[in-house]
């Protein structure tokens, strides 16, 4: 009988890549196959020391990491503001030793691991499917992202030819776009951070639109999406790639399967910080749906002022709120208002990191004050959880837009975070205009959980994705 494929996925070595790529690989392990799971060095050592992920996987005897450089120093930030440093870093320095990792894995290895069958690399590291291609293996990317922000990242040539880019200074940026289809409810504002730039030789704008169009080449695409969710932008995706796979959310699809295998253990924690979980506790003593969740992630760094202003506008609001805030995310040091304090001792909670998806699903949470990335909006879509969002960088600023108008699932208060705003916007949401919110949330986290069931539309692509594998497994 021939053995089961074998996998290389190969993340881009972020918080928000890593939680989703691995729950994939868990996915795959479940069916049998056999996955090689590339981290970084730096990834790795922060997985072991804040987590029990070794433990966890030691449960799938067909799962193996192996890890490699990201090029740069351990004391490096690896922040949202930083990102073009760690692109360069990857191309330089990870990039050649991908080369040694995948001609070592080319054929059956010492320690009984089949030759690779394929690779799931990260979309935004488009080199991998070079690589790949020279040694004739197959590469499915995953771009992490929103299919919307895939979307509008494969739309920048056509933006561009219609003079809706670039970016010629505040001026347009409520103005709707009209020259490309699938983005007629987003306007100049809501494209990912990196187009607003008049440079077009701009190193951020640069990489992921040139690495977008680089997808085109590999032999498939997955999304961490459903089809519900995302149904226009995904139908003109499709116009450039038919083989596209929406597995999403994968978060919710591996809980769904491991409800169904009580063999298999709880998920496990993916977080490169301690998870502070004393804040259950305290989501325990508080009521239904009374408390503003805030965390801004992993990549986001707030400035003194604009971490003042949350601050005022949260204890100003009156609700209790458990706010996330990352050890070295704040630029800033110096004397606290006394009022903050009191109004925090009072109603707050801070912790350095906390077990996100328990305190979504926690039933004290009413509502999440988030920066847009995409697990935290498909999370707190899954659990019902209407939104405030603050989005920082990247594809931030369109998710936002996706969850204000699209979705009506939360407000979008993009580009200010003025105390008062905050404020007013915590009791429209968590008050105001509840009602309306709550009942698109569970709409869509109803969809969600449809989508990851037996029959539902992830499901049976992870169904389509398996067997393209095996198919790829037969031709080797
Ligand atoms: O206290 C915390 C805060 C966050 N998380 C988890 O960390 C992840 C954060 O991911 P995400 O919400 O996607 O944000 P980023 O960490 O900022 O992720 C990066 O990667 C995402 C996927 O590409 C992008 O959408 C973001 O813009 C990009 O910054 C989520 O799974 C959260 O559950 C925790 O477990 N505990
Ligand atoms: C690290 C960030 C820069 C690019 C990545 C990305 C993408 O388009 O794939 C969007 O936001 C972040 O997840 C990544």
């Amino acid at each position: 009988m021939a053995q089961k494929p074998h996998v290389l996925i190969f993340p881009f070595p972020v918080q928000g890549h890593i939680n989703c790529m691995l729950k994939l690989a868990e996915l795959l392990c479940c069916r049998g196959l056999h996955v090689t799971f590339l981290n970084s060095h730096h990834i790795h050592e922060r997985l072991l020391c804040c987590t029990d992920i070794h433990y966890h996987f030691s449960q799938y005897p067909t799962f193996h990491f192996e890890t490699i450089s990201d090029g740069l120093p351990a004391d490096h930030p690896r922040t949202g503001d930083r990102v073009v440093e760690l692109f360069h870093a990857v191309n330089a320095t990870t990039k050649p030793q991908f080369r040694d990792i995948l001609t070592g894995l080319q054929f059956h290895s010492p320690n009984g691991r089949p030759a690779l069958t394929c690779i799931i690399a990260d979309g935004i590291m488009s080199f991998t499917v070079d690589v790949a291609k020279e040694l004739h293996i197959p590469t499915i990317l995953f771009r992490t992202v929103s299919a919307s922000c895939f979307w509008a990242f494969l739309c920048v040539p056509k933006l561009l030819e219609a003079g809706e880019l670039p970016f010629n200074g505040e001026n347009d940026m409520d103005k709707l776009l009209s020259s490309v289809p699938g983005l007629e409810r987003f306007r100049m504002r809501d494209l990912p951070s990196f187009c607003r730039t008049s440079n077009l030789a701009d190193p951020g704008f640069q990489v992921v639109i040139s690495e977008t169009l680089q997808n085109l080449k590999a032999d498939g695409l997955l999304l961490n999406t459903f089809e519900d969710l995302e149904e226009s932008a995904l139908s003109h995706i499709r116009t450039h790639i038919p083989k596209l796979y929406t597995v999403g959310p994968l978060h919710a699809h591996l809980k769904a399967r491991e409800a169904s295998s009580p063999a298999l253990q709880q998920p496990s924690s993916s977080s490169l910080w301690k998870e502070d979980r004393s804040c259950m506790a305290w989501l325990d003593r508080k009521p239904l749906n009374s408390v503003i969740y805030v965390s801004f992630g992993s990549m986001t760094v707030l400035t003194r002022n604009q971490l003042f202003e949350f601050w005022h506008g949260l204890v100003n609001s009156g609700k209790p709120f458990l706010w996330v805030i990352r050890p070295k995310s704040v630029n800033a040091d110096g004397d606290i208002p006394a009022e903050l304090l009191e109004g925090t001792r009072k109603r707050g909670y801070m912790v350095g990191w906390a077990p996100q998806q328990e305190v979504l699903a926690h039933p004290a949470v009413g509502g999440f004050l988030t920066h847009s990335g995409w697990n935290s909006t498909l999370e707190s879509i899954c659990e019902g959880v209407p939104m405030i969002c603050w989005p920082f960088y990247a594809d931030q600023q369109v998710n936002s837009r996706l969850v204000g108008e699209v979705w009506k699932v939360g407000l979008d208060m993009k580009d200010t975070c003025e105390r008062a705003t905050v404020e007013k916007m915590i009791k429209d949401l968590m008050d105001v205009k509840r009602d309306e919110f709550i009942l698109c949330a569970k709409e869509k986290a109803k969809l969600a959980r449809k989508s990851v069931e037996q029959a539902g539309s992830s499901h049976c692509n992870l169904d389509r994705l398996i067997d393209d594998i095996n198919m790829m497994n037969f031709a080797k």
